[in-house]
């Protein structure tokens, strides 16, 4: 087996701090290994229209502190369409790259280990807000989004509290519910709504209600998204609780902002960990963290993985 000599790497779906904290080590790692390291622009997107640049270590410093990602973000549905991955192949071939490093969610894994059945090697970075990779405790860009959302919430007490209010408040998670369960619990939500729990208005409401019977001054509710219309429960739940109920969706705000210690840390080290795979021959894995372990999956087993239900909601109902 001849050692690879020139890979590329890229950010698709939805962008996430710490994203170019991933670029940076795969290029560092890469370049230290004496392989080239190509960013391939806007995702497959980019693959598909060849748009690629040598990145060179010392020019990655400067976008450390900085959200988002260097080599932007794209969602291109048509990737599903094999013609359309052959284009890509085609222009990867002819630019010698041999690897792709893909770093994003689930939707990302699913192209890559694509692209590896047509002779590209892959290696998945979980990259995305949502936390809603089952290979990993964590994915980059989880803890930073949490914490921007913990800001807010906390934030939204401050007036709360002064003025006996409720806020409902919808998180961004897709179809996962971590950020909103991990945001809740931090800033102290009376309930948490997400896809794991289910949604019952009337139990909503209920618990709003006993909370104003009881003489709560403020009710946070954390709702994550795609449950249900937040702007029309707030009205039904001003109008039937006595607090003022003010919606919040808190939006692509939770997607931006310097990546925390934690997502640089991670995305520092699973950056690292894919060269090395590569190095080792491996293709068509994913790379997670597992108490604290890096741990590398089938990109397919990974995303078939059953997800449990986070022992966190148990807690919740005693917290509030
Ligand atoms: N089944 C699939 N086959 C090939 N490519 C896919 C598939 N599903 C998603 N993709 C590619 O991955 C991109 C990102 O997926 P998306 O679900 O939007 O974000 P994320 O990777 O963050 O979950 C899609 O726009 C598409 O280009
Ligand atoms: O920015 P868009 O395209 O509206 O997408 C919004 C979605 O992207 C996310 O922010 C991140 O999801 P992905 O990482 O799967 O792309 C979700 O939380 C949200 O549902
Ligand atoms: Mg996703």
């Amino acid at each position: 087996m001849s050692k690879i000599k020139r890979i590329g790497v890229l950010t698709s779906g939805g962008d996430a701090p710490g994203m170019n904290m991933a670029i940076r080590a795969v290029v560092r790692a890469g370049v230290k290994a004496g392989i080239e390291v190509y960013g391939i622009y806007e995702g497959y997107k980019g693959l598909v229209e060849g748009n690629y640049k040598k990145l060179d270590p010392s020019d990655l410093d400067k976008r450390i502190p900085q959200g988002g990602t260097m080599l932007y973000s794209a969602r291109l549905p048509e990737f599903e369409n094999i013609e359309v991955r052959r284009v890509g192949v085609t222009k990867l071939k002819e630019a010698g790259i041999e690897a792709v490093v893909v770093i994003g969610g689930d939707g990302s894994y699913r192209g890559a280990k694509a692209l590896s059945e047509m002779g590209i090697k892959c290696i998945g970075i979980p990259g995305t807000i949502d936390n809603d990779i089952v290979s990993t405790d964590y994915t980059i860009g989880f803890d930073t989004a949490l914490n921007t959302a913990v800001e807010a919430i906390d934030r939204l007490r401050d007036t709360s509290h002064s003025h006996i209010r409720c806020n409902i408040v919808e998180l961004m998670g897709r179809y996962c519910g971590d950020l909103s369960l991990y945001a809740g619990i931090s800033t102290g939500c009376s309930i948490i709504v997400t896809k794991e729990t289910g949604f019952d208005k009337e139990d909503v409401i209920k618990k709003v209600k006993d909370l104003h019977e009881r003489g709560e001054r403020h009710v946070i509710i954390a709702i994550a998204e795609k449950i249900t219309n937040v702007i029309d429960l707030s009205e039904e739940v001003q109008e039937r609780t006595g607090y003022k109920t003010n919606p919040m969706i808190l939006g692509h705000i939770q997607r931006g902002g310097s990546p925390t210690a934690f997502d640089r840390v991670l995305a520092s080290n699973m950056g690292v960990y894919a060269v090395k795979l590569l190095l080792e021959g491996v293709n068509s894995r994913c790379i997670g963290i597992r108490e604290n372990k890096l741990v590398h999956y089938d990109i397919i087993e990974a995303l078939d993985l059953p997800k449990e239900k986070n022992p966190l909601y148990d807690i919740v109902e005693d917290l509030s």
